[in-house]
């Protein structure tokens, strides 16, 4: 579908929905110029116009009615953010102009773009690869500011030129394995096989590396509190949150439901989970509450698991999660403590002891060390083709030289997918779905 009626024109309101200082229609392809002289009046027609300016005038409905005075952009293919010819119809940003401004230029013969329909057109003129177009879709997501970093650092082409080394890497290696089978008696030196792999290998390692901190800062992550009734897990949210959210009483079973509540911690979009206290109990509705208490621990990106550390220590009633998901607060260390544990972080909701730790202690586990500065892999997608290369280069470090060839190859298929050369067009598809109509 995504390669059909490329030849058509297309258009759609490029900015976001309602009332604003200015509007955006955008019309791409053969006819957009055409198109533009059709609804566009001003000293001169946009089709007769050098590439690069922009004219002032009036948006005109078909029975000549003036809808508003505004702007006309004027690029030429291939100079244009999609590669085509585009016009850029700017208008006051009032829903009701742009509605008719969009309308009258339907009837002039555009059609109503696809969802992302306009990054793709850029994608299929190869002015951007599929990892460039991921990151422009994260770019209009981004909802934090280390979002923003990730997806303006894979919109520039870091990430395109983190893998470009890899493979560079490999395309040595490759080559030094083919004078050999060329050239058996002479030898492959080391420097041209295993130290470029071992590189290679490293380099990948390091980018694999990085695909949770890209997942959680693009998609954020969920932190699920749990413990016994009354440990402190809805006073720990609202002191996290700076607010009261939830019901704090002395009676353990306050919270019932699950509540959830939305913060940014270091530049990550995070998303609270507060759960009833777990207990055996013959309340039904505590009952309900404590076993969506351990499914949401078992769907949460990280889990805190608090325990009152100003009583006697109870185990939990069922199964924690799994270590690496796995965080441990002693609550109330403002009280007396009535146990200690070196591996459990001390907190109090009441006077704000250990919270400065305890974020950084989220912030490590949510992004780990990685680099700040470099580019991440911000997809599953990206993620899954990174780490299929590393798998074929660790093959060809342990394979002979004779079979080590077609497992470098492999990898070199896999890093390109990644940046998405070539891929396949399900997988274009899958990419653009997620995008809104007007990017
Ligand atoms: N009004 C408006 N603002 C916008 C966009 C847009 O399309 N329209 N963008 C889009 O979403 C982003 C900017 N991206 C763009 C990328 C390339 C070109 C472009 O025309 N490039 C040509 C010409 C370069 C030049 O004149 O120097 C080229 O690269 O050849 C335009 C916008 C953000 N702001
Ligand atoms: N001194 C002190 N008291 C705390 C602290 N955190 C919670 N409390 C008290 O402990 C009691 C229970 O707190 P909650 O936050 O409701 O505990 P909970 O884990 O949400 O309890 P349930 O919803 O019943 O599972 C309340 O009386 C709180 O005021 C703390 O850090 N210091
Ligand atoms: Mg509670």
């Amino acid at each position: 579908m995504t390669r059909t009626g490329l030849s058509d024109t297309i258009a759609a309101i490029a900015t976001a929905p309602g009332s604003a200082g200015v509007g955006i229609v955008r019309v791409s392809g053969p006819g957009a110029l055409r198109v533009a002289d059709g609804v566009f009046r001003g000293q001169r027609r946009p089709s007769a116009t050098r590439a690069g300016r922009f004219l002032f005038g009036q948006l005109v409905a078909g029975d000549g009615e003036v809808l508003d005075e505004g702007l006309c952009l004027v690029f030429r293919g291939p100079r244009s953010y999609t590669g085509e010819d585009v016009a850029e119809l700017q208008t006051h940003g009032s829903p009701a102009v742009l509605t008719r401004v969009l309308a009258r230029v339907l009837e002039l013969g555009a059609r109503p773009a696809r969802p992302g329909e306009f990054t793709l057109r850029a994608y299929l003129a190869g002015r951007l690869d599929l990892a460039q177009a991921e990151a422009v879709l994260e770019l209009v997501n981004a909802g934090t500011d280390t979002a923003r970093r990730q997806a303006a650092l894979g919109l520039s082409g870091a990430l395109g030129e983190r893998v470009g080394r890899v493979a560079a890497h490999v395309t040595r290696t490759l080559a030094a394995l083919q004078a050999m089978l060329d050239y058996p008696e002479e030898g492959v030196p080391d420097e041209d096989r295993a130290a470029p792999l071992a590189a290679a290998e490293a380099e990948l390692e390091a980018l694999v590396g990085t695909a949770r901190a890209g997942q959680v800062a693009t998609r954020g992550a969920r932190l699920a509190l749990i413990g016994r009734p009354n440990a402190g897990k809805s006073s720990l949210l609202n002191a996290l949150l700076g607010y009261e959210r939830s019901i704090v009483t002395p009676i353990p079973g306050t919270t019932r439901d699950y509540l959830e509540a939305d913060l940014s911690l270091a530049g990550v979009p995070v998303t609270l989970v507060d759960t009833a206290g777990l207990r055996e109990t013959g309340d039904e509705v505590e009952a309900a509450g404590v076993r969506q208490a351990v499914s949401l621990a078992a769907s949460a990106d990280l889990v805190l698991v608090l325990e009152d550390g100003s009583g006697p220590r109870e185990a939990l009633p069922t199964e924690g999660p799994e270590e690496a998901r796995l965080l441990r607060l002693r609550t109330k260390a403002d009280l007396p403590p009535a146990w200690t544990d070196s591996a459990a972080l001390s907190v109090s909701a009441v006077t704000g002891q250990g919270l400065p730790e305890l974020r950084e202690a989220l912030q490590a586990a949510l992004l780990g060390d990685v680099a700040r500065g470099e580019a991440w892999l911000t997809t599953e997608r990206q993620a899954d083709a990174a780490r299929r290369a590393l798998t074929h280069i660790r093959a060809a470090r342990r394979l002979p030289d004779d079979l080590a060839s077609y497992e470098l190859e492999e990898a070199l298929r896999a890093l390109a997918d990644l940046t998405g050369r070539d891929v396949q067009e399900d997988v274009v598809d899958a990419v653009f779905r997620n995008f809104c109509v007007g990017k």
